[in-house]
């Protein structure tokens, strides 16, 4: 399955700690995230990770285009609800694109959790079923 990761400033100390509890489940994955999230997962897991470019200067859009050609499985965006972002227009469009297209979308520690669980279970088989049909 391929994975987004991103995480605001804020909330990159949870994702960090979010990778390392899951490595085990995480490295079974191909794995994206927005530029600085994806170095600080790295640095922290050694977990290798398609960088984009960091949210502010595109990072999200260009997740974002991979939803909308159906080329990623879920999306883990630790969101800081008490910041304001100065591409906050970017974050919307992503989240209304998962929405879109019915990615499962975690934007805090809890449901992420259930998420990568229900990942290791095999609950995202239909999202296999979906690929193979699209010949990925
Ligand atoms: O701003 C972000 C998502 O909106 C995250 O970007 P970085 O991972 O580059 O910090």
């Amino acid at each position: 399955m391929k994975i987004a990761l991103i995480a605001h400033d804020k909330k990159k100390a949870d994702m960090i700690q979010f990778a390392i509890a899951y490595q085990a489940i995480l490295e079974k994955h191909e794995l994206y995230a927005t530029g600085t999230t994806g170095l600080r997962i790295h640095e922290a897991t050694g977990l290798p990770i398609h960088r984009f470019q960091s949210g502010p200067l595109g990072g999200d859009q260009e997740i974002g285009a991979m939803i909308a050609q159906n080329k990623m499985d879920m999306v883990i965006f630790f969101r800081d609800p008490l910041t304001a972002q100065p591409h906050e227009p970017d974050v919307s469009a992503l989240i209304r694109l998962c929405d879109v297209y019915s990615i499962p979308l975690a934007t805090n520690m809890g449901t992420a959790e259930i998420l990568i669980k229900g990942l290791e279970r095999g609950d995202f088989a239909w999202r296999k079923i979906i690929n193979e049909k699209q010949g990925e």
